[in-house]
């Protein structure tokens, strides 16, 4: 049975990057992704602005929703501090294992936390089976139409704090016009846009950051 895209992208790390090293592994997906294969990862120029993000607020508890094959949850966990972790939501069985073996070859398994399962099922189990109180930092790059329902649920479950700041990846492309819509007009977040390309591609993109007021 022919291998897929995300297996190709792990055997490359696993033959390629240099084990424990997360610098190491996000480059060699970079390398991979921009000559061989594209891929959704968030890349190394929108990756900037996630990593000046996550350093400015320093988050003890960050949740992050579409794995993927585990790009951004090693560029996120290579920065959160000792105590602190990421919860990161992935529904493909075939991703999800394809993000832990990822995670763990960059080392960052100690910090990251691979829920796998929807996040419509999982953002409502946070408190009681996950023992979260609330969360400092989400990084929202999974299907775009459910930006919007998965914040509203985030607010619906308490999860969101005077202060947690969402980032969601791809505004412009593919877009997210229903979350855009609705996060720009909601009084109780502050937002700002991030332009830059997307991943690999001399094409716009940008990050909307959303900072809960309370
Ligand atoms: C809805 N609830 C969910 N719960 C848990 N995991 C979920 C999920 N939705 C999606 N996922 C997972 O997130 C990931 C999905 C991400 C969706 N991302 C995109 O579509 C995307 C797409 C592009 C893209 C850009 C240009 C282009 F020509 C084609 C695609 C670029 C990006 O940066 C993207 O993030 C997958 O791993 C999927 O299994
Ligand atoms: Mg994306």
């Amino acid at each position: 049975m022919n291998q897929s895209k995300e297996r190709r992208i792990l055997n490359f790390v696993l033959q390629n990057a240099v084990r424990g090293d997360p610098c190491s592994v996000m480059e060699t997906i970079d390398k991979y992704c921009s000559e061989k294969e594209w891929a959704m990862n968030v890349g190394d120029v929108k990756g900037v602005i996630l990593d000046k993000t996550v350093e400015e607020i320093n988050p003890k508890v960050a949740l992050e929703l579409g794995t993927y094959c585990g790009y951004s949850a090693v560029r996120i966990a290579r920065l959160l501090k000792a105590g602190a972790c990421l919860l990161t939501v992935e529904f493909n069985p075939e991703f999800a294992a394809i993000a832990k073996q990822m995670i763990e070859f960059a080392g960052v398994q100690d910090k990251v936390k691979l829920l796998e399962g929807p996040s419509e099922v999982i953002i409502p189990q946070l408190k009681k089976k996950y023992e979260v109180d609330t969360l400092d930092f989400v990084f929202v790059d999974h299907w775009k139409d459910r930006y919007a329902p998965d914040t509203i649920l985030l607010q619906e479950c308490s999860l969101l704090r005077k202060g947690s700041v969402l980032l969601a990846d791809n505004i412009i492309f593919p877009g997210a016009p229903e979350f855009v819509k609705y996060i720009r007009n909601n009084p109780r977040f502050q937002c700002s846009t991030y332009p830059s390309y997307l991943e690999y591609m001399k094409v716009q993109d940008a990050m909307e950051k959303a900072v809960f007021l309370g």
